[in-house]
């Protein structure tokens, strides 16, 4: 018998929650790195460190949903955001 959609779908509510609560852990590490970052005088962008965040997700989860090009897209929008935040917390009195 076909699943009750109504309960899929609350599994699918309960993962998103999920999803942005890890997320939002994420950039309280940011904010750490920020910190650091301000207190060492690095710059914010580390091209090099995202490309690599980007090469080893997609290489562990790759699969038939998730491809490479979705996994670099959505890491792309995460970290650009965390740029945007690291700037913001950077700035701060300054
Ligand atoms: O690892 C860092 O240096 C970070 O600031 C974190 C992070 C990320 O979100 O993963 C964000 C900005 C940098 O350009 C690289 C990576």
């Amino acid at each position: 018998m076909a699943e009750d959609l109504a309960q899929l779908r609350q599994q699918i509510d309960d993962l998103d929650d999920q999803v942005l609560t890890i997320l939002a852990k994420r950039f309280e590490v940011v904010k750490r790195v920020a910190a650091y970052k301000k207190e060492h005088k690095l710059p914010v962008v580390q091209e090099d460190r995202m490309a690599g965040v980007v090469t080893r997700l997609a290489t562990v989860h790759k699969s038939a949903e998730m491809t490479p090009e979705f996994i670099s897209k959505l890491y792309r929008l995460i970290m650009n955001q965390a740029v945007t935040a690291e700037n913001s917390w950077v700035d701060e009195s300054n």
